[in-house]
């Protein structure tokens, strides 16, 4: 362990020498917090004599837990990281609930639903409860329901502020007692219930007792349930750990928040301070251009960034034309960096939103250079593959109708839709689940006979397969499966280069597992088909991890923790970084914008090029972008600024139609003060906002025109309106008439101002 002492600054070993009690370590990007988790559990193991399965660290994403065991494999032997608990707050919980879920009544072969089945949830709720899904997208019902769990809020403890509350609170329930009745849980679960665990005394403290010392990684983006589980894993003894960096809280939208650093400090009032100041990744030019960028945020906790490494080259601005001419000089730059050296492993593309990394790809596959897409889905994406997991999670879990269903007339087994519904109708009937009304089919009188003989001749099947997966491994269970149901043959038959690639995907999936069972068996572990569906529902970049060296293609805020000696850091343009147009974003919209700039240039350790475009083609339109504020922000010294050939004439394309009047965004309003000013005390409810991922399919529609033009509905504060593009809403203020009234629309499209004549009374 001599060699933990040499490695580590003086603040940096106070942090790790600490053992019991409170600690904060509070720092800027790249100073070394990461590194001190991992040399401290190294230090409570092999000089406190702290058994490894007594420390629990919890890290944000399972790629950076897969780095961390790495890392302590160096530093403490691969015997002693088999045993540590180290992992995100989902993967731990799951494993924690797993064993002692049945004290709040969760039966161990729980099912992990990811976000496309909590959707169909909702869908299936919406759909009993007769409410029309134009009206309640499902997608922004959903993230409602999210935003209340993040809360620790269910359906009894939201307050029904107007009649589109009342819809979502009613959908709310049935989608709780619908994960109940299919044994399945979804991500914000995870945590409420281990919360709930541990909040009863006998269970809860068999689970304490258990870890004697907790650290946590990226703790600015942590949120309100994500923190009371620590404080109540830690509330014996207190020994917690937790690292952050508020200037790199960028997860708000997804409820994070940062103002747990300080409640860190009024929760835990003897806690140890350590401040780390002290840069080692990155350039003195990428300290101090990321430091311009951070510098006119308003609302820092004081701390300094310098580094001693030396200045490195330059900071590369570079002005574009359009989309593919930046691909093109990214794919051209990357080529270089290769030829002198770089392995392409240590290079990363980033870009805000995921729509972005379609041009890239192709200009990278153009170029025959290997690329990964980190964050993305893709394989488990697939309809096939689909298909293959909801056979297999329904042998886990017969009662998982959302399974069910996708699979029971696939491949083509002659049932369809009027049996289906009927189906549907006659477990509703019996509150059961489909497979529990498959058991009794013949008593479900308006189906026909011939079609109850196919249904049960899918549950017989089914019960046949299930049976396997007592003695047949994971793998074999699969190709079982596929063989039985035929679904193999069916894409046989077709003999169409379709349908060989999705055999092809197929193979990749039995690959897949068999991965799983070796390592589950090196790790001392019997592989099971739960085990291995837990690991897809947690990891969704699993496709991404391969070993020969690629370009990683990312999104900035995947980019998290991660660090690079190229970063290509694109589509700088005001409207794409920050994302969309200014003039209705709420200041915190943008201060989130502005850290996420910052998260960016601090995972360059070398090279940073930046780009921007006069014209960008994106969800099938045009943008004229400006380059972006944070540009602006950098330090004259140590940047230099460039155009490539294209950018200094625009093509002909663009200069047909400039569309720069963007509508705003409905995710922007909830703090843009719109609230009305009548509204008597109290604050006004935040609008439901989506994730960045899928702002854009609503900024389609906001480009569109408001459509309308009929005459001008009589609006008063707390009518009914309905509006061409957005559906119904309801008044919330007026202030004259010809000038915009502020409407609460349906969930999803939050509060807009819009003109009277645009509406009509619903
Ligand atoms: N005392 C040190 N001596 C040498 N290298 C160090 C030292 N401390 C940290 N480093 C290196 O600096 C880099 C950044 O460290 P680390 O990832 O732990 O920082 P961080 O604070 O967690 O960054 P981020 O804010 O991006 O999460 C790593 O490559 C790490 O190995
Ligand atoms: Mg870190």
């Amino acid at each position: 362990m001599s060699s933990v002492d040499v490695e580590l600054n003086t603040p940096q070993a106070e942090a790790v020498a600490h053992v019991n009690g409170p600690l904060l370590v509070f720092a800027g990007a790249g100073s070394g917090k990461t590194r001190v988790i991992t040399y401290r559990v190294a230090n409570l193991i092999a000089r406190e004599g702290v058994a490894p399965y007594r420390i629990l660290a919890v890290t944000f994403t399972n790629k950076a837990a897969g780095e961390m065991k790495h890392r302590l494999e160096g530093l403490a032997g691969a015997d002693v990281v088999r045993d540590l608990w180290v992992g995100t707050f989902h993967a731990t919980c799951a494993r924690l609930l797993r064993r002692h879920g049945e004290a709040i009544g969760l039966q161990r072969n729980f099912l992990i639903y990811d976000t496309q089945d909590q959707k169909a949830v909702v869908t299936r709720a919406l759909r009993e409860l007769d409410l029309d899904e134009r009206r309640y997208p499902p997608r922004s019902v959903l993230y409602q329901i999210h935003k209340e769990k993040q809360e620790g809020r269910g359906p009894d403890e939201m307050t029904a502020e107007s009649y589109v509350d009342d819809a979502v609170i009613k959908v709310f329930r049935r989608y709780e007692a619908h994960m109940r009745e299919a044994n399945a849980v979804d991500f914000e679960d995870l945590i409420g219930h281990m919360v709930r665990l541990l909040e009863r005394e006998t269970e809860g403290d068999a689970i304490r007792r258990r870890f004697t010392h907790v650290l946590v990684d990226e703790f600015q983006d942590t949120n309100a349930m994500q923190y009371r589980l620590v404080r109540a894993l830690v509330r014996d003894h207190q020994n917690v750990c937790v690292v952050g960096d508020d200037d790199q809280s960028i997860y708000r939208w997804r409820g994070a928040d940062v103002r747990n650093i300080r409640y860190f400090r009024r929760d835990f009032p003897g806690a140890t301070v350590v401040k780390l100041e002290q840069n080692y990744r990155s350039t003195g030019h990428i300290v101090r251009g990321a430091l311009g960028v951070i510098a006119p945020s308003p609302h820092r906790e004081p701390k300094e960034l310098w580094t001693e490494n030396e200045d490195g080259p330059p900071i590369e601005v570079l002005g574009c034309a359009d989309e593919r001419d930046e691909a093109a000089f990214v794919t051209r730059r990357i080529l270089d960096a290769r030829e002198q050296g770089t392995s392409l492993g240590e290079m990363a593309v980033f870009y805000r939103v995921h729509a972005q990394s379609r041009v890239l790809e192709e200009a990278l596959r153009a170029a025959n250079l290997p690329y990964q897409i980190v964050g993305g889905t893709k394989f488990y994406e697939r309809a096939e593959v689909k298909d293959a997991l909801a056979y297999l999670r329904l042998l886990i879990n017969p009662r998982s109708d959302v399974d069910m269903l996708r699979i029971i007339n696939t491949p083509a087994r002659g049932i369809g839709t009027t049996t289906i519904d009927r189906l549907v109708a006659f477990a509703g009937s019996r509150s059961e689940s489909l497979n529990d009304a498959l058991e009794c089919i013949d008593e479900a009188r308006d189906i026909a006979a011939a079609a109850q003989k196919r249904l049960g001749g899918l549950r017989n099947l089914l019960a046949e397969l299930r049976a396997r997966t007592a003695t047949d491994s994971p793998s074999d269970v699969l190709l079982e499966t596929l063989e039985r149901t035929g679904y193999r043959e069916a894409l046989r038959a077709d003999n169409t280069a379709e349908a060989d690639a999705r055999l092809e995907n197929l193979a990749e999936l039995v690959g897949t597992i068999r991965d799983y069972e070796t390592e589950a068996i090196a790790a001392g572990e019997k592989p099971t088909l739960e085990g291995f569906l837990e690991r897809v529902s947690l990891q969704a970049d699993i496709d991404a991890m391969r070993d020969e060296p690629r370009v990683t293609l990312m999104t900035v805020h995947g980019a998290k923790g991660l660090e690079f000696q190229h970063v290509f850091l694109t589509g700088m343009e005001e409207d794409m970084f920050p994302y969309k147009s200014m003039e209705d974003r709420g200041d915190e919209d943008m201060e989130e914008e502005r850290r996420l700039a910052y998260v960016a240039i601090t995972r360059a350790r070398r090279h940073l090029l930046i780009t921007h475009t006069s014209a960008r083609q994106i969800f099938g339109k045009t943008r004229w972008g400006a380059p972006s504020r944070f540009i602006a922000n950098l330090p004259r010294e140590g940047v230099v600024h460039k155009q490539t050939r294209g950018a200094k004439s625009t093509p002909q394309r663009f200069i047909d139609r400039p569309d720069r009047d963007l509508q705003p965004m409905p995710w922007s309003r909830r703090t843009s003060g719109l609230a009305p000013a009548s509204s008597g005390g109290g604050p006004a409810r935040p609008a439901p906002s989506a994730p960045p991922g899928q702002r854009y399919v609503d900024r389609e529609f906001f480009q569109d025109d408001h459509g309308g033009g009929e005459s001008a509905a009589p609006i008063r504060r707390g009518s009914r309106v309905h509006h061409q593009r957005f559906g119904e809403g309801e008044v919330r203020s007026v202030v004259n008439a010809g000038e915009p009234a502020v409407i609460a629309f349906f969930p999803g499209w939050g509060e807009k101002k819009v003109l009277a004549r645009f509406l009509r009374p619903a």
